[in-house]
């Protein structure tokens, strides 16, 4: 089921300062910013050859990764996002085998224009997985 991983995510305190050091200091492509209101967060992609990183940026009151940065106030490891080719099927085999899929189990559109799904961290060796169909 799984493709690629399309990119790994990072919750991080302060999205300017993060974006500047991987920009200045280590020397990778960065993205504009973007704020995803629907998503509660802000982005900016860090692009590699091989994959992306995503750092993220509480954006409003109800961020979802509020509660994490007030655990981790430093930032940390957020989520791991897989390729899947359908995410309707993927979605179904994964509830069917106990996973629980997060929010109203509807795919939302994701920060590039595909649908996602998130997975409980608790069901996965206590890692959040998002999946994206491409
Ligand atoms: C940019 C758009 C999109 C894209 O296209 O790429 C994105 O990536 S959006 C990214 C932000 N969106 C999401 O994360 C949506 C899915 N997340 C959620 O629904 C929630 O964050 C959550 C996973 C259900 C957690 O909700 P929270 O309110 O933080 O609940 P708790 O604090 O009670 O956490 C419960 C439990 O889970 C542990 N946890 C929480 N987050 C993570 C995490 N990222 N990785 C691993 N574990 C996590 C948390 O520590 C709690 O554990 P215990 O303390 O042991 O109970
Ligand atoms: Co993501």
């Amino acid at each position: 089921m799984l493709g690629r991983i399309n990119h790994i995510a990072i919750a991080v305190p302060d999205l300017a300062r993060a974006t500047a050091t991987y920009r200045d200091v280590l020397g990778a492509r960065v993205s504009q910013p973007q704020a995803l209101p629907e998503h509660g967060v802000s982005v900016v992609f860090v692009e590699l050859d091989n994959t992306k990183v995503e750092l993220l940026e509480p954006l409003g009151a109800d961020s979802p990764i509020r509660s994490f940065l007030e655990k981790a106030p430093t930032g940390g490891m957020h989520h791991i996002c897989y390729e899947v080719e359908d995410i309707l099927a993927a979605r179904d085999r994964l509830k069917a085998s106990g996973l629980r899929v997060l929010g109203d189990g509807n795919p939302k559109i994701g920060a590039h224009g595909k649908p996602v799904l998130f997975l409980h961290p608790k069901d996965l060796d206590g890692t959040l997985v998002e999946i994206e169909e491409v």
